[in-house]
């Protein structure tokens, strides 16, 4: 016998999806619902993404997206980069569109999930930023 509709709905966190117990079928899990169970940020208005590419001079906002072009020494070096950011990606399990052209690597993030920009973006930006 698991929790009744009611019961579940007065828990103050939500029962991770995929967990319930009382037969009911699994509803796509709303945008909202989501954010509460901290599995999705937000999406960021223009003036938080503005305020926030002033902290990251290597980024720039080009619609839905979050853009750097860099340049490396030559092949292997922005290789190596790419190779460390795919390791961070990784981690954050939040991971760029990355384009290697001989030196130079062009990067995109956006939060598919959340049709945007959010927080999860900006940290993954820094975290690549961090020791080019
Ligand atoms: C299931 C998994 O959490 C999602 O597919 C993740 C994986 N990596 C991702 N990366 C990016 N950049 N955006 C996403 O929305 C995204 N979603």
């Amino acid at each position: 016998m698991g929790p009744t509709r009611a019961a579940n709905a007065s828990r103050s966190t939500p029962e991770p999806y995929g967990l319930r117990t009382d037969g009911q079928k699994f509803a796509t899990p709303t945008a909202p619902a989501l954010w509460q169970a901290g599995r999705m940020s937000r999406l960021l208005d223009g003036e938080e993404i503005a305020r926030q590419l002033q902290e990251l001079p290597d980024w720039k906002q080009d619609g839905d997206q979050i853009v750097a072009d860099l340049e490396f020494d030559d092949f292997g070096a922005a290789m190596v980069f790419v190779n460390r950011t795919a390791e961070q990606a990784e981690e954050a399990n939040h991971h760029p569109d990355i384009d290697i052209r001989w030196n130079k690597v062009h990067l995109a993030l956006t939060s598919h999930d959340a049709g945007g920009l959010t927080q999860q973006d900006i940290e993954l930006a820094h975290r690549i930023s961090e020791g080019t």
